[in-house]
């Protein structure tokens, strides 16, 4: 039997509901192989981020190595890079192993306001991974801050934000309406011509944390099964609203999504 194959780089979260446990649930859940590069070490829990430990540049380069020399994959999913040492290293790599679909969540900030990407680390993720990257999936902060201007509040400045990032260079742009403060939680998938919406009904939940790594990691692993964007972007949406639906209670702060509710609509 064979799976399709899908390899997280991204930074460890011990909470367990972001980073690369959340992407590697997502990965199983979606029925691929899950495999994991660790760009950094977390210390996190659903009251925030503790501690940031990246790991050597020596080290991510070995394991990055390790996967893509013997078993490949079909899809590669970025989440926390931390530092623009780690997206050049990163950048090489996916050109060098020539890797096909490649998703960039341009993880910058966590919900509890921790910083997981250096401020001088935001012009390599523009000029080195952005132009190589299939799809990237900015949330409405993190589009700001990669476009240089004022956050977007509504649908429209969305949509000119989404041309705006897809000139940076990826096939396609999700832009996230995760942040939107009215409405329902409407993403954008622009494919360089056309607009698509990913629209549901804003859940009422504190417990949210993970959403985008999870969103990201789905669109990745549809796409290692070789869907097309627009099915992969649906099936994602549909994983992450059952997701957060039933998101867990747990901890003090901000619990997670739950991974496996998707698997309970009998999917
Ligand atoms: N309260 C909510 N109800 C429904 N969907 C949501 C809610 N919050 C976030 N989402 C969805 O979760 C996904 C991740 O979005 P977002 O929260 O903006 O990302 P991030 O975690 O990167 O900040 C998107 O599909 C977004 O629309
Ligand atoms: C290790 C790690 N990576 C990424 C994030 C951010 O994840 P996200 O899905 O955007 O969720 P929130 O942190 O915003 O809830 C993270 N926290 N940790």
């Amino acid at each position: 039997m064979s799976l399709a194959k899908t390899l997280t780089i991204a930074g460890s979260d011990s909470g367990g509901g972001a980073g690369i446990q959340a992407d590697l649930k997502t990965f199983q859940e979606l029925h691929t192989f899950g495999m994991s590069v660790i760009t950094a070490l977390t210390a996190q829990n659903t009251l925030g981020v503790h501690g940031v430990y990246p790991q050597s540049i020596e080290a991510i380069e070995a394991q990055i190595d390790a996967v893509l020399s013997d078993i490949g994959a079909d899809a590669v999913k970025t989440g926390m890079l931390f530092s623009a040492e780690i997206i050049t290293l990163v950048s090489n790599k996916l050109r060098q192993y020539e890797v096909s679909n490649i998703v960039v969540d341009p993880v910058m900030i966590a919900k509890g306001g921790a910083s997981l990407l250096q401020e001088e680390a935001v012009q390599a993720l523009k000029h080195e991974l952005l132009p190589i990257s299939t799809v990237i999936t900015p949330n409405l902060p993190e589009a700001a801050k990669l476009l240089g201007r004022a956050e977007m509040k509504t649908v429209d400045e969305m949509k000119q934000a989404a041309v705006d990032l897809h000139k940076l260079g990826p096939t396609y742009v999700v832009l996230k309406g995760g942040h939107l403060t009215e409405g329902p939680a409407v993403d954008l998938l622009y494919d360089g011509e056309e607009f698509f919406e990913l629209k549901v009904e804003r859940i009422d939940t504190k417990h949210t944390h993970g959403t985008g790594c999870t969103f990201a990691a789905a669109i990745a692993a549809e796409l290692a099964k070789s869907a097309t964007i627009k099915d992969a972007t649906e099936t994602a949406k549909q994983f992450i609203t059952a997701a957060i639906s039933n998101s867990l209670v747990i901890g003090r702060g901000i619990g997670p999504t739950n991974h496996a509710a998707y698997r309970h609509l009998g999917k």
